[in-house]
């Protein structure tokens, strides 16, 4: 088991912190992994992480210490998650997208930036046999709802759970990209849906937590194998002090909301890391969207890393200590990930048992089953799994199962979505055939007015003409109230 990555880093003073004559830095380094912070009352506080950022460290260092291993383990099948936490203004967006997602000098680029390059420099270098796909899908979550960045029709997506794949967001959009800038250009659209606001402590804060997902398929042609991984990167919003923020109206509601989902995820790494010995406690992963979305990345199944993004001002240092006291805390947390789907030679590792595929009982049931179904059925099993993108052991029960809950699940998921778009149609045309029904009746008013003069002064070609008409209304809707 190991931990989970955390690092610290620290932004330079902004201009408004540099302005303060009163203000001074709290950050005194020790070492790339140790420093002392000082607190208002200066009192010394000593922290140790896996890293530390200080004001001058580059993009670079940040995404090739922290993301680098996880993006190779994710090439790998592995799923892994870069969470960025701190502070309104502590530069967590920063540091997942620079100052910009397209327009961005090389040196400012951010970890979703390098990410992306990172992914597509691995597939140009790698194995001609090994086809890849790289997947996008973009959501926030704003105000507890899961909100699609590539769809703004999905505004509430469901949470579903897969004994296979963990947690789903049940109907995202997922776009398929094929090169760096393509998949930059998907991902500057996400980002342009996403809820900014103003407050007094960043002039384009979040008021979402925001995650991209990058899903990266392999297909092993020679061998017909698949394998998939997961890479998530979580910006979330930032936690703040409604009177430091200045902030009133929706974006209280929106500073409440963040703040909730934030304690939750506090009691989440409370909860895995203060468990009474020996003992399974409860983890209150269902309590927010953002645990709910996290529990993979928390409980353990991912490779997770944690930047702890912080502010080097005393005028921010309660703020600072609570984001660095996070830091510590999720340190404490286990992870054993393991590979999604894996070769046949491999163990297969899964929810905390370890079987082997020669394993007697499993065995035992696999010929069993084997003599259920017959070889077409399997077949067919195999070609829909591998059609859903589900990658499955095949010789394995428990993998069989699963996928086959996947693919149910999935088909469920798919046929609601069906439903309601035809419900929608419906809705559509029913408006529209009233709207057509009510200028016939007016049409057929007008006539029979016309039909009326005309007799009254018996003008016979004018007579015919009303005819033609009726005769044309009657054609469209035989109801319609005219007769001649
Ligand atoms: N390492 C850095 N180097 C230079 N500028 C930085 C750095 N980190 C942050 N900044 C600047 O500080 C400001 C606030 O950063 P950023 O928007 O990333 O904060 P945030 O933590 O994402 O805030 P919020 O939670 O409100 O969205 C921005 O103007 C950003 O450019």
């Amino acid at each position: 088991m190991s931990n989970i990555t955390v690092c610290a880093r620290f932004r330079p003073l902004s201009s408004k912190e540099r302005s303060n004559h009163d203000d001074n830095v709290c950050v005194h380094s020790i070492d790339t992994e140790n420093f002392i912070f000082k607190d208002e009352k200066e009192e010394d506080f000593k922290f140790s992480f896996d890293r530390v950022f200080y004001e001058k460290s580059e993009q670079a260092e940040v995404y090739e210490f922290l993301a680098l291993p996880i993006l190779g383990d994710a090439i790998n099948g592995i799923n892994g998650t870069i969470i960025t936490y701190g502070q309104t203004g502590a530069g967590k967006t920063y540091s997942m997208e620079g100052p910009s997602i397209v327009e961005c000098d090389e040196k400012r680029k951010g970890l979703v930036q390098r990410t992306v390059d990172g992914l597509f420099e691995y597939i140009k270098s790698s194995d001609e046999s090994v086809k890849y796909m790289i997947k996008l899908s973009m959501v926030e979550i704003y105000m507890e709802k899961v909100r699609d960045l590539f769809d703004l029709s999905k505004d509430n997506i469901q949470l579903k759970e897969s004994r296979v794949q963990g947690i789903l967001l049940s109907g995202v959009t997922e776009i398929s990209v094929f090169n760096s800038g393509e998949a930059l250009q998907n991902l500057a659209s996400g980002i342009a849906n996403r809820a900014v606001g103003e407050t007094q402590m960043n002039m384009a804060s979040s008021r979402s937590h925001c995650i991209y997902i990058f899903t990266v398929q392999q297909e092993f042609t020679k061998e017909k194998r698949m394998k998939a991984g997961k890479l998530v990167l979580v910006d979330l919003a930032g936690s703040e002090k409604a009177e430091k923020t200045g902030a009133e109206g929706r974006v209280l509601d929106e500073a409440k909301t963040i703040n909730k989902s934030l304690s939750a995820l506090g009691n989440v790494i409370n909860a895995l890391t203060c468990g009474p010995p020996g003992k399974t406690n409860h983890i209150p992963y269902r309590d927010s969207k953002l645990t709910r979305i996290l529990q993979d990345a928390l409980g353990g199944n991912s490779r997770t890393a944690l930047l702890c993004c912080c502010s080097p001002s005393c005028s921010n240092a309660s703020e600072s200590l609570s984001t660095l006291r996070f830091g510590t805390r999720a340190k404490h947390i286990k992870a054993s990930p393991h590979a999604y789907h894996c070769s046949e030679e491999n163990n297969v590792k899964k929810h905390g048992t370890c079987y082997t595929t020669k394993d007697e009982s499993s065995e035992r049931i696999l010929t069993k089953l084997r003599e259920k179904l017959d070889v077409e059925e399997v077949k067919l099993l195999e070609e829909l799994f591998t059609l859903e993108g589900i990658f499955f052991y095949p010789n394995s029960v428990e993998d069989l199962k699963l996928a086959y809950e996947d693919v149910t699940l999935r088909t469920i998921v798919s046929l609601q979505q069906a439903v309601e778009e035809l419900v929608c149609t419906v809705e559509v045309l029913k408006s529209e055939n009233n709207t057509l029904k009510a200028r016939i009746v007016a049409a057929a008013e007008s006539i029979e007015a016309l039909h009326k003069e005309a007799r009254q002064n018996g003008n016979a070609s004018v007579l015919h003409k009303i005819f033609d008409l009726n005769q044309f209304v009657s054609w469209i809707w035989p109801f319609s109230p005219t007769k001649c």
